[in-house]
C-alpha cells in the first residue's frame, strides 16, 4: 500500500528547499550501500526542470554518482526546444557539478516504436536481469488534463502491463511522438514526487487530491514506496485540509 503525502508550501522556494532536502537524504541514504551504488532517478519534462535545476543545485551529495533517466521523452531532435533532455542540458547541466553521460537519453533517430525498446535496453543494465526496475525516485508533473509522463486520461496506454517504457505516437499534447514509463515501473518505484505549483494547476488538483478522480496521475501509487505531492499555496488553493509549511 503507497504512503501518500499531501505536502503544501507558502512558495516555491520553501517547496523547492524541502524537494532538495528529501533527495538528498534518499541519495545519500542510497549511496551509503558502497560498492557500486548509484542513484536512479527519473525526471519529468515541462515546468518541472526549471525548478529542480534551482533548487538542485543546492543539494550536496556525491553527484558523480546520481544516474538521470526520463519518466517520458519526446521523440525530436536534441536541438529542439521541446526536447525534455535539450532543456535539463540547457538549464540543469550547465548548473550543477555532473556531465552529459550521467544522463540515460533516448536515441530520436529511431522510430518510436524502436526507440522504446532501445530505451528499456539502455534502463535494463542499471537494474538486475529480468527484474522490473525499482527507481529510487522519480520526479513527476501533472498537465491540466490530469496526465503524468505520457499517460493521457482515455488513452490505452494507461492499460498497459506488459512493458516498461512504451510509445505513444497521437500525443493529445505536442508533439505527437514520445515514449513513456507506464504504471507498472512507476508504481514500482521507491519515491514518487508530482512537482505542481501555480494557480493554473490548481482545477486539476483539487479534481485528483480531493474528489478522487481516476485519472492518470491518481494511479501513480508505489506498491511498496511513497508518493508525495509537494505543491505550493496557489496551486493547492482548492484543497481543503492542507498543511502550510
Ligand atoms: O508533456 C508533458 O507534460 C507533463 C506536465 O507538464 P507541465 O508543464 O504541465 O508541468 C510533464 O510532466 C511531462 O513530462 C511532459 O512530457
Amino acid at each position: 500500500m503507497a504512503t501518500k503525502l499531501i505536502s503544501v508550501y507558502e512558495n516555491t522556494q520553501k517547496l523547492g528547499a524541502e524537494l532538495a532536502k528529501n533527495l538528498s537524504e534518499l541519495a545519500n541514504d542510497v549511496l551509503a550501500e558502497g560498492g557500486n551504488a548509484v542513484f536512479k532517478i527519473g525526471l519529468s519534462g515541462g515546468s518541472v526542470v526549471s525548478l529542480l535545476s534551482e533548487y538542485l543545485a543546492k543539494v550536496e551529495t556525491d553527484w558523480s554518482k546520481w544516474r538521470f533517466f526520463f519518466c517520458d521523452e519526446r521523440l525530436v531532435d536534441f536541438n529542439d526546444p521541446e526536447s525534455t533532455y535539450a532543456q535539463y542540458r540547457d538549464k540543469f547541466i550547465s548548473n550543477l557539478p555532473i556531465s552529459e553521460d550521467q544522463f540515460i537519453k533516448i536515441n530520436p533517430q529511431l522510430s518510436v516504436d524502436e526507440a522504446a525498446k532501445d530505451y528499456i535496453q539502455k534502463i535494463s543494465v542499471y537494474f538486475a536481469p529480468y527484474d522490473l526496475p525499482r527507481f529510487d525516485a522519480l520526479i513527476l508533473g501533472v498537465g491540466p488534463d490530469g496526465h503524468t509522463c505520457s499517460l493521457f486520461p482515455g488513452h490505452k496506454l494507461c492499460e498497459e502491463t506488459s512493458v516498461w517504457v512504451a510509445p505513444i505516437s497521437d500525443s493529445p499534447k505536442p508533439p505527437p511522438n514520445r515514449i513513456t514509463f507506464t504504471f507498472p515501473i512507476l508504481n514500482n518505484a521507491r519515491y514518487c514526487a508530482f512537482i505542481a505549483t501555480g494557480s493554473s494547476k490548481a482545477d486539476i488538483l483539487k479534481r485528483i487530491l480531493k474528489d478522487g478522480e481516476p485519472l492518470p496521475a491518481n494511479c501513480v501509487q508505489p506498491i511498496n514506496g511513497s508518493v508525495q505531492w509537494l505543491l505550493d499555496e496557489a496551486a493547492a488553493k482548492l484543497l481543503q485540509e492542507e498543511t502550510s509549511l
